[in-house]
């Protein structure tokens, strides 16, 4: 069993068009850093006497996900407050083209790496997020809870997805800025409604808060990793049980 570690220079599978630059302050996304499959080490505990894996340089197996929906929705906060533990207040600055952050979580003892691309929901960006598609071992749909707008172009968004994913793509519903309890203009039962039509689970969020963020990468991770063990000698995730179970609502809980 070997245990990976995050090389300095990546890969070279990801479609060229992550060359654009970002514009929100993040790293400039970088060509060819993509990795195209699940890394899956050899089934088996983790070996003792491995180096420190407090830099979340060194991974098991490693994935990749995508964060899509409307411009606005709060993908790329979303994806600040589970990196960083951070929300990024203030001005709203659109993400331009991609981008992506990586974060190793420790899973039943596994350390999953996750490496998560934030698109730009800008229309004019459309072009180059289909080309990652293809690659993406899951992929978050989000709408924003305030705008009724983003909630009803999931639909279309659902249609793209279909179009460029894989078809065994690992799908997940977030409605985001739950804290903006006022401002709703989506129904948490709608939200509810068209995932079940659609059989896809689904929390509600709040990079913000920080509600339910970390359990919706858990949750992704818990599904990818069982699904890359041939021989899982755990009983099997129910990734939309496990949703259900610990998914928290805005009138229980603060996160
Ligand atoms: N209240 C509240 N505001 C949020 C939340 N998430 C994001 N926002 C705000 O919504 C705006 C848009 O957030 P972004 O994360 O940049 O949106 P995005 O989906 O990445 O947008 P594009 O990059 O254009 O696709 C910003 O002003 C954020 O501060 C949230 O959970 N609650
Ligand atoms: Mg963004």
């Amino acid at each position: 069993m070997s245990r990976k570690k995050t090389p300095k220079t990546k890969g070279a599978s990801a479609p060229a068009a992550s060359a654009l630059p970002a514009a929100n302050g993040s790293r400039p996304a970088r060509p060819g850093t993509a990795r195209p499959v699940p890394q899956a080490r050899p089934n088996g505990p983790p070996q003792p006497g491995w180096p420190s894996l407090g830099g979340g340089d060194f991974y098991d197996v490693a994935f990749k996900v995508m964060l899509v929906g409307d411009s606005g929705v709060g993908k790329t906060c979303l994806l600040v407050r589970f990196k960083d533990g951070a929300f990024l207040a203030g001005t709203f600055i659109s993400t331009v083209g991609i981008d992506f952050r990586n974060k190793v979580l420790d899973v039943d003892g596994m350390k999953v790496k996750l490496q998560i691309w934030d698109t730009a929901g800008q229309e004019r960006f459309r072009s180059v997020t289909h080309a990652y598609y293809r690659d993406a071992h899951a992929l978050l749909l989000l709408y924003d809870v305030t705008n009724k707008a983003s909630f009803d172009n999931i639909q279309a968004w659902l249609t793209e997805t279909q179009e460029y994913a894989q078809h065994d793509v690992v799908l997940m519903l977030l409605g985001n800025k739950v804290d903006s309890a006022q401002e709703r203009a989506v129904k948490r039962e709608d939200g509810e409604k068209l995932a079940k039509e659609y059989g896809l689970p689904f929390m509600e969020t709040s990079a913000k808060t920080g509600l339910n963020v970390d359990l919706a990468f858990t949750a992704i991770a818990k599904e990818l990793k069982q699904r890359s063990m041939k021989a899982p000698s755990e009983p099997r995730f129910r990734l939309h049980d496990y949703v259900k179970r610990e998914g928290r609502s805005t009138s229980c809980c603060i996160p």
